[in-house]
């Protein structure tokens, strides 16, 4: 497409940071904004790419940008966000599946995924995880290819880079930008990219260059132009010196340079309409031709007529003009559509990449091994609890720590889990890759499985090793200390939304637990009148008074203390009796709800917290 920006001005906190910035593009060309630090290019690729409030023009195929000719658009950011644990295959499976039209066949949508693949060159380490700073995955080139394949698979026709080559090494860094400068010239692709310090190789990679002074046009034209212009206004670039380095420094260093340059750019701007030319004469490419010839058949007549006496250059710009048309067309029906894919392939593609990701962060070896671990040592402690008076402060003791351990192992899992991944998902958000509803639904579906597998187990053992209520609480018993699972999680999942930093989410994670643990029923009896209400916040009560519910209600009887004078029943004072039936132990620690009075406040707190994060990260947390 056609890329022309007249003008464009940006202001921030009252100062301007581009004046008057213009140029153009033609498909198959690359266009390299360079400048030194604080020039503007950052603000400028922003700008361009709609992220960005300016005044001036911003004109595609002549049309002022649109939500449509944005689609049309990728911009590839200098830094890669990905998960980290996700092979290269599973990331662009993902992303292709998640941004190519929902009406494309998975086939289709694979094909074009192995298309990108290999003219980027990545066919051998589809297999090799992302990696992160803790775990080695792909090489810097290979990530920053694949950053890019991410944007590539949608096949945009405008293609912006923020600083492509940052990090690489310069080897790498020259067949990064060869791959792209041929698959533009290929593909007919209109690429923009901000660059630092090119080597020769790369600055003559770029057909054009947008050289920038303090927001300032210093320089507009083609790369090999350059040496040539600086010499016209009197500023010699040594044989031997890198015209991208000379240029930079000169720039930088000298403020008579940088003035002859500006006045020579505005001069140029003042004269005239700044230049359209296209350096890519050849290859309108088969579709195009293939648009045309419908497009001709249909009007046959008029077009014989109309293109008879043309020239070759005429027919060409008439076939640029019918492409432009065809896309513009596509531009509009796509308009209607606010996402690429329906809600349905949103929600079953982010799924499959969080069972993916959070399965090898929750279900690790490590925690398996710890919770085992921890499993064996409540089963040691607690053997086989006799039911008598004397253990009743233990088997409450073991009933709380199931319920405590069950709510706080969920809940720092899942304080961790979202600060973890907030940059990929900002990125992907803003990107408008899908629906926030979508993955949030999907982030709560998939790590449910994932974060209930392990207190299923723990139960499973624990509950007939310390001996408590028999068959007839087993699966309520399960099924609660699942619930409490699931309500500590999403008191977690709330505050690492709300928290942007991970330790701020700690502290007050470890804050909330010291104050429910506190008030969870097993050591305060007496708590001060004025302060008494907040156990009612804590769901570890609820989770608790639940447990002891079905640990007492309907159980065997509890036999009385062996010194009875020492019993707390009174019962258990009078001769002749040696036990108490199991529900005295509910009324004398006042547990007199019923049941599911405890389970549904458990509930709500799982509804509130996941609603409460669901709200923070669509109103509170938007990515800018
Ligand atoms: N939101 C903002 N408020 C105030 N000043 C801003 C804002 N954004 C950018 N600037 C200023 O605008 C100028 C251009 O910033 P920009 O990031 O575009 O430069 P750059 O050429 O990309 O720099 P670098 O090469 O160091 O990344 C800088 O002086 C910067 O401080």
């Amino acid at each position: 497409m056609d890329f022309e920006f007249t003008n464009i001005c940006v202001e921030a906190a009252g100062r301007l940071i581009l004046q008057n910035v213009s140029g153009t593009l033609k498909p198959g060309e690359l266009l390299a904004i360079m400048g030194p630090s604080g020039a503007g290019k950052t603000t400028l690729l922003n700008t361009l790419n709609g992220r960005k409030q300016f005044s001036g023009s911003i004109l595609v195929n002549g049309s002022p940008l649109n939500k449509a000719i944005k689609r049309n658009m990728c911009y590839v950011l200098q830094q890669e966000y990905f998960f980290g644990n996700l092979t290269l295959n599973d990331t662009l499976q993902f992303t292709a599946m998640i941004r190519l039209p929902e009406e494309m066949s998975r086939e289709n949508k694979m094909a074009r995924m192995n298309a990108v693949v290999k003219a980027l060159q990545l066919e051998g380490c589809l297999g090799t995880i992302m990696g992160d700073m803790f775990t080695p995955g792909l090489s810097g080139g290979e990530r920053k290819r694949a950053n890019i394949a991410c944007e590539l698979l949608r096949d945009p026709a405008i293609i912006f880079l923020d600083e492509p080559t940052t990090g690489l090494d310069s080897s790498t860094s020259a067949s990064l930008m060869s791959l792209l400068k041929a698959y533009a010239v290929q593909e007919r692709k209109t690429v923009i990219a901000s660059i630092h310090q090119p080597s020769s190789q790369i600055f003559f990679q770029f057909d054009k260059l947008l050289l920038l002074s303090g927001g300032q046009v210093a320089y507009f034209g083609l790369t090999e132009n350059v040496v040539d212009h600086f010499q016209s206004v009197g500023v010699e670039i040594a044989d031997d010196y890198n015209p991208a380095d000379f240029i930079l420094e000169a720039l930088a260093e000298s403020a008579e340079v940088r003035e002859k340059l500006l006045h020579a750019a505005n001069g140029s701007i003042r004269a005239g309409p700044i230049e359209k030319f296209s350096v890519t004469e050849q290859n309108n490419g088969k579709n195009l031709l293939d648009k045309v010839s419908e497009k001709f058949t249909k009007k046959k007549a008029n077009t014989t007529e109309e293109t008879s006496g043309m020239d070759p250059g005429s027919v060409r710009m008439s076939l640029l003009d019918l492409d432009n048309d065809l896309d513009a067309k596509d531009s509009v029906t796509n308009d209607n559509q606010k996402w690429p894919t329906g809600f349905w392939t949103q929600y079953s593609q982010l799924t499959i990449r969080t069972f993916k990701q959070s399965r090898s962060r929750i279900l690790t070896v490590n925690k398996c091994a710890e919770n085992l671990l921890v499993c064996a040592f409540v089963c040691l402690i607690f053997f086989q609890l006799p039911r008598t008076e004397d253990t009743l402060r233990d088997r409450m003791g073991a009933v709380f720590f199931i319920a405590a351990h069950w709510s706080f192992t969920p809940l720092f899992d899942a304080v961790t889990s979202f600060p973890m991944e907030r940059m990929v998902i900002n990125k992907e958000r803003l990107a408008g890759w899908y629906r926030l509803s979508a993955y949030y639904l999907a982030k709560m579906t998939s790590e449910l499985l994932l974060i209930l597998i392990q207190p299923l187990v723990f139960v499973i053992l624990a509950y007939w090793v310390i001996n408590l209520n028999g068959i007839a609480a087993f699966f309520a018993t399960l099924g609660t200390v699942m619930l409490n699972s699931v309500a500590g999680q999403s008191f977690g999942l709330f505050v690492g939304i709300a928290c942007l930093q991970v330790n701020q989410a700690m502290t007050v994670s470890i804050t909330f637990q010291m104050a429910i643990m506190l008030l969870g029923g097993l050591f305060t009896r007496n708590i001060p009148v004025f302060i008494d209400w907040m156990k009612y916040l804590s769901f570890l009560y609820y989770s608790f008074h639940s447990l002891m519910v079905l640990e007492f209600e309907h159980a065997q009887p509890v036999k009385c203390s062996s010194s009875s004078n020492s019993s707390v029943f009174l019962v258990c004072q009078e001769t002749n009796v040696t036990s108490i039936p199991s529900h005295m132990v509910l009324e004398y620690y006042d547990i007199t709800w019923s049941y599911w009075q405890y389970i549904l406040p458990l509930l709500l707190f799982t509804v509130i917290f996941r609603v409460l994060g669901y709200i923070t990260l669509r109103y509170f947390r938007k990515p800018f």
